[in-house]
């Protein structure tokens, strides 16, 4: 089975978006990070680029950057805060999680978290993965074979048969998941001996699984988690009554009309 969607951008987009990982990196140990900097360096010091040049290269990393990663992480933030409100107890846990990780206490005034800060935090980590599993930006995703194929279900597909794979449905079947499979437990993303359990991507495809696998994945946790950490540490979330927060049927799965809410500073003080 192969994808017959070829990435948006060709190939090129692609060793763009790993430059870009690797310039994060890059950035992030030297903490000289300016970004268009750190991708000119990856540029020259990786030979990444083609004869095409550095321009070229640095719109198309900005591009895939913006088409990818936009959409896709603030949609997860939205049903992340969506759920943290409708389960007002994880909300606290996040908050104590990083009290005793970071050493917090003491320090209410606004900041931000560092990468590694939010590494630390498994918990949120947990809960990203839940709003990952029941309601992944990336709803849809469809697939072909080039040759005649059987599924191991035993049904048979002719090549170039679209198969559309419901990754909105795998994350929600009780056979997959369990018994609580539509309750938000970030819980079920920690190991026993307290890290992040580890999910084959076949089972939680919310990134896509096998070669097409999103590139973005590790940058999208570390943006996604530094955003939700600085909210939820200074702000209490409460939706606002009657505005209907819905899924919309388009390509990504965001909410049809917004979220509202009220953030409150009194509660987590
Ligand atoms: C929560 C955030 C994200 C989710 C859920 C997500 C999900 C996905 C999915 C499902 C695909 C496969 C699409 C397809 O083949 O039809 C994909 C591909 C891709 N993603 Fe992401 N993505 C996220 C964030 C990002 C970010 C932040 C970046 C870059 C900074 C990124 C870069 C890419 C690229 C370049 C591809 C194409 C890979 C290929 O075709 O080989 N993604 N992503």
């Amino acid at each position: 089975m192969v994808p017959l969607k070829p990435c948006c951008t060709g190939t090129y987009c692609l060793r763009a978006c790993e430059a870009a990982k690797m310039a994060w990196r890059d950035g992030e140990q030297k903490d000289d990070s300016k970004l268009l900097t750190t991708f000119r360096k990856a540029y020259e010091e990786k030979n990444i680029g083609s004869s095409r040049g550095l321009s070229i290269f640095l719109r198309d990393t900005a591009l895939s950057l913006m088409f990818a990663g936009r959409d896709t992480t603030s949609t997860c933030l939205t049903w992340l805060f969506w759920l943290i409100a409708t389960n007002p107890l994880t909300e606290t846990k996040i908050r104590q999680e990083m009290e005793s990780k970071l050493q917090l206490k003491e320090d209410k005034n606004w900041r931000f978290f560092s990468v590694e800060e939010s590494r630390k935090l498994i918990y949120l980590h947990g809960a990203l993965c839940e709003s990952l599993r029941l309601f992944p930006p990336v709803a849809l995703e469809h697939k072909a074979p080039i040759a005649p194929d059987t599924l191991p279900s035993g049904n048979y597909l002719e090549p170039n048969i679209k198969v559309i794979v419901s990754f909105y449905s795998t994350g929600r079947m009780e056979s997959v998941w369990g018994k609580d499979c539509l309750e938000f437990k970030p819980e079920r993303w920690i190991s026993r001996g307290g890290g992040t359990k580890h999910e084959p991507s076949y089972k939680f495809p919310a990134f896509n699984a096998g070669p097409r696998t999103c590139l973005g994945k590790e940058m999208a946790f570390a943006q996604m988690k530094m955003v939700a950490a600085a909210i939820i540490y200074h702000y209490s979330i409460q939706l606002v009554e009657g505005h209907p927060v819905i899924p919309s049927d388009s390509v990504i799965l965001q909410a049809k009309h917004g979220l509202k809410v009220r953030l409150s500073e009194e509660c987590v003080k």
